[in-house]
């Protein structure tokens, strides 16, 4: 699914406007019945709804979810905010419209007036500012905002939560609706999926208002949001498939103390279609990698405790490297060694990154294509301080051009950045994913699929997207509290299996 910018989605409004045709009271017609359509499935018709219009369109759609709800039996109060000099033409026209629905108690609210009391079992709609903010929200308007939000009753935005902006919010020191939930049109926006919104946004759905597709398909984007219908298709085995097929991947993890790494990477690694498995490991752990990973086979360093010894890298065909190896610098050396005699891309991961980040000539060293999967603390190493997710996603999207890299930011809706510069947010995941060992069952999946014959990009986002989903349907039988890295692995077969139903 395409994430677009604000003045994109008025153009293709307007296309969709002009061309399917549609008037554009209509479209604003089938904005307002999802709005409806979703309260609806959500809130009983006892559920008393008290409704904010602004100025512009996005108070239009408020005012006409006003009339549907009432159509449907709902009890609505609509608030009119005179924010500025004159409403849009299908704001008003939907004003209009309410002319003999003597049910709907519509008030005008303006600078001078008291706020109005509102019981604390409404849910709050607000059609404050949408897309069409031009600026912070400051004066009256903002104090609107801060009632609301002092208020303790559920907030629903319409279409983005007023006084948010769609992409950049970096400038924005106005006030924001927090809302518990976002309902847009069509695409989500930008904002929703960067961590430094997530108090104003809250649960969002994008619902279709039947833009044209091909308007949609034309336009084009850096910014994508994968759902399952976005993925790459899994590749089948054949008949005669014989392991060689699915290459030989190495992995480089694990030393004293962080042997759990090694095992967690190599379990989802070959739980995600490597046809042969070896790992690099210190001395020590030898037993316990053998009876963990009976399935993997072993290259024992001449060093008890620590990673050091040159690969001979000849029967590889992929290699991930990171999961818990530690910074010693014997250490860092035999890493310098395996990027500097690796051709096919890697797999990059925790100290590798730290690593790199210490010692960057190694960046360019890196085979074309390898993928790094950084949480935002590795990512803000290997560049600079970060703070806001906005700007971090675009020094990513710098790095992974300049770098012919594929970046893969950690986190919630976690951002696989392409060579080319696209970004491809993920869709599956939940909080309970944020424990230690996590990030090694990725490093781990993406190095399988990899193996198996996937590009890097391909690898990377269906790696991530299968991960949250693993995690999501662990989390069906497990609690956030319980949940742990093992649960996510145990839970790729059935994972890999809903993907593949549906394609
Ligand atoms: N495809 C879509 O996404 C559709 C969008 N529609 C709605 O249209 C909205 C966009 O409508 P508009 O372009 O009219 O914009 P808005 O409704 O967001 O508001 C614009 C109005 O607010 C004023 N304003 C902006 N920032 C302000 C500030 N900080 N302080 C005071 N006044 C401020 C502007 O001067 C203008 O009068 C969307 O958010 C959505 O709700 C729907 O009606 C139909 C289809
Ligand atoms: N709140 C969250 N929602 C979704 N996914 C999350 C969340 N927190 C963490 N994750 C995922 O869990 C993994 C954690 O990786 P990382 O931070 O490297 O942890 P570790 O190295 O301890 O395993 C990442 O894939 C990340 O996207
Ligand atoms: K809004």
């Amino acid at each position: 699914m395409k994430i677009f910018k604000s003045p994109q989605i008025r153009e293709i409004d307007k296309t969709t406007i002009e061309q399917e045709p549609v008037l554009s009271i209509n479209l604003m017609e089938r904005a307002a019945w999802q709005l409806h359509k979703f309260i609806e499935e959500k809130f009983s018709k006892d559920k008393p709804i008290t409704i904010f219009a602004g100025p512009g369109n996005n108070g239009g759609d408020a005012v006409a979810l006003a009339r549907l709800l009432t159509d449907n039996n709902y009890n609505a109060n609509l608030w009119l905010l005179k924010i500025g000099k004159d409403r849009s033409a299908d704001c008003q026209a939907n004003i209009k419209r309410l002319e003999g629905y003597s049910n709907i108690q519509t008030h005008e609210l303006s600078d001078n007036d008291k706020f109005p009391e509102i019981p604390a079992n409404h849910l709050i709609v607000e059609g404050i500012f949408g897309s069409g903010l031009t600026r912070p929200a400051e004066g009256w308007p903002a104090e609107v905002i801060e009632f609301i939000n002092t208020l303790p009753n559920p907030v629903m935005s319409i279409d983005i939560p007023s006084g948010l902006f769609s992409e950049d919010n970096r400038q924005n020191n106005g006030a924001i609706i927090k809302a518990d939930y976002t309902v847009s049109f069509e695409f989500p926006k930008l904002a929703f999926v960067l961590s430094e919104n997530e108090l104003y946004v809250g649960e969002w759905q994008a619902l279709s208002i039947g833009l044209l597709p091909k308007t949609i398909n034309d336009t084009s984007t850096k910014y994508y949001y994968t759902t399952e219908n976005d993925l790459p298709l899994l590749k089948n085995r054949t008949k005669f498939a014989h392991k060689g097929h699915f290459g030989h991947a190495l992995l480089v993890a694990g030393s004293f103390g962080k042997t759990g790494a090694a095992v967690l990477a190599a379990k989802a690694c070959i739980r995600s279609g490597s046809g042969l498995l070896s790992i690099h490991i210190p001395q020590f752990s030898y037993s316990i990698m053998q009876s963990c990973v009976p399935e993997a086979m072993l290259v024992i360093d001449e060093t008890e405790q620590i990673y050091c010894q040159k690969d001979h890298l000849e029967p590889f065909t992929v290699v991930g490297a990171g999961p818990g190896i530690g910074q010693k610098k014997s250490m860092r050396e035999a890493l310098h060694t395996l990027i500097t005699n690796t051709d096919a891309p890697m797999v990059l991961d925790a100290d590798a990154l730290n690593i790199i980040s210490q010692n960057h000539e190694l960046m360019d060293l890196l085979p074309k294509g390898s993928i790094l999967t950084p949480h935002p603390k590795e990512f803000d190493r290997l560049t600079k301080k970060h703070e806001f997710h906005y700007e971090r996603i675009e020094t990513a999207r710098e790095m992974a051009e300049k770098q012919k890299l594929i970046v893969v930011l950690k986190g919630a809706n976690t951002a696989v950045i392409d060579v080319n510069g696209d970004v491809h947010f993920n869709s599956t995941g939940n909080p309970a994913m944020a424990k230690g060992g996590s990030g090694d069952v990725l490093t781990g999946i993406i190095l399988g699929l990899l193996s198996s014959g996937y590009d890097p990009i391909d690898a990377a986002r269906l790696g991530v997207f299968v991960h949250g989903r693993a995690a999501d349907l662990a989390l069906q039988k497990e609690s956030e509290e319980s949940l742990i890295a093992t649960d996510i692995i145990n839970h790729l077969g059935l994972a890999y299996k809903s993907i593949r139903e549906l394609q």
